[in-house]
């Protein structure tokens, strides 16, 4: 749905974005990381046809950037960092207004920005002056403006950004339903956990180079690439149990190390895939009942912070 080659934008000296590559399929949700001044916004405005860039190749759903922006921004939904709204329009006059724009007309005008009202929750709002509402009303009713053409491809720039965490976690529930309709959609945030639950694939940009590309999945597995257990074994309140069935993993050589902590087994296996059955094996044959056996989850923050290591500033 959206692929990018070599995509260079510079401003003089400086390489806003700097041989970008990025493959987007449908229903991907990109989260596009990077600090104040990374080229998030550059990346996003060429792919929105707004700026060309200096060299490289882009295309949204197959059409050219440079042949075909008619027919991008017939599938596209741009929300900018920066919007303005307009002073005395009651939020449904600021829809149908831009709904007119996309030429939508007669009866299906309204019912189309009543249900986008619906979508980002601010039916009730419907009657007021769009000047008179919060900065996280406005960004969805940004979102719902960009919604008005029923787009395939949304292009968010921090739409999360200046809100409290209420409103934040509203916008997150509002990308999860639009991720759920299949849309493709590339957020982008300065902070990674933000997107953390909702997108599949990561990039982090830094200095108008992507230096992170990959599935949410990978770049976990490149964080971790030891797999970390946490095991509880019945009784094992009585703290002899515990180290009697630690004792029996430190010996297993798929275990590279065993942690008794207060309230489990912390199991760190050696580096590699493995059938963690085994270990389930070995305990129960030791007489030791298993009351659980999970993989630590690993957080989006601690693998940002890991992966960024010496990239952001
Ligand atoms: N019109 C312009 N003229 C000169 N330099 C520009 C222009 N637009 C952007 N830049 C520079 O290009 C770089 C990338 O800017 P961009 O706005 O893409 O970053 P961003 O990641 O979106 O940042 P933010 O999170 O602050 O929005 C920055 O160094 C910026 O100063």
């Amino acid at each position: 749905m959206i692929e990018v080659r070599d995509l260079t934008k510079k401003y003089g000296d400086l390489f806003a974005i700097h041989k970008i590559d990025l493959k987007l399929e449908a229903g991907d949700v990109f989260g596009f990381i990077g600090p104040n001044g990374a080229g998030k916004t550059t990346t996003m405005r060429i792919l929105a046809t707004l700026l060309n860039p200096t060299w490289g190749e882009a295309y949204v759903g197959g059409y050219s950037i440079y042949t075909k922006p008619k027919e991008i921004r017939r599938i596209i939904g741009y929300m900018p960092d920066f919007f303005g709204v307009y002073d005395n329009m009651k939020v449904i006059e600021y829809l149908e207004f831009f709904a007119a724009a996309y030429r939508i007309k007669g009866p299906a005008r309204r019912k189309i920005c009543d249900e986008v009202l619906e979508l980002v929750d601010l039916g009730y709002k419907r009657e007021a002056l769009v000047t008179s509402l919060s900065r996280g009303m406005t960004q969805r009713l940004g979102l719902a403006r960009v919604l008005l053409h029923d787009p395939q491809v949304l292009l968010l720039d921090e739409p999360a950004s200046g809100l409290d965490p209420r409103a934040r976690i509203e916008i997150r529930g509002l990308l999860k339903e639009l991720r759920n309709m299949g849309k493709t959609i590339m957020v982008s945030s300065h902070i990674l956990p933000e997107l953390a639950d909702i997108c599949n694939k990561i990039g982090i940009i830094e200095k108008g180079e992507l230096k992170v590309n990959d599935s949410v999945a990978d770049v976990m597995k490149k964080v971790r690439q030891q797999m970390v257990l946490r095991i509880n074994v019945v009784n094992d309140a009585t703290a002899n149990q515990r180290e009697a069935a630690a004792k029996q993993l430190e010996d297993h050589p798929i275990v590279e190390h065993v942690e008794v902590t207060p309230d489990d087994l912390r199991v760190t296996l050696v580096v590699g895939d493995h059938d963690v059955s085994v270990l389930a094996k070995l305990l129960l044959d030791a007489g030791h009942g298993l009351t659980r056996l999970t993989e630590e989850q690993i957080d989006l923050e601690t693998a940002f912070m890991t992966l960024t290591k010496g990239i952001t500033s």
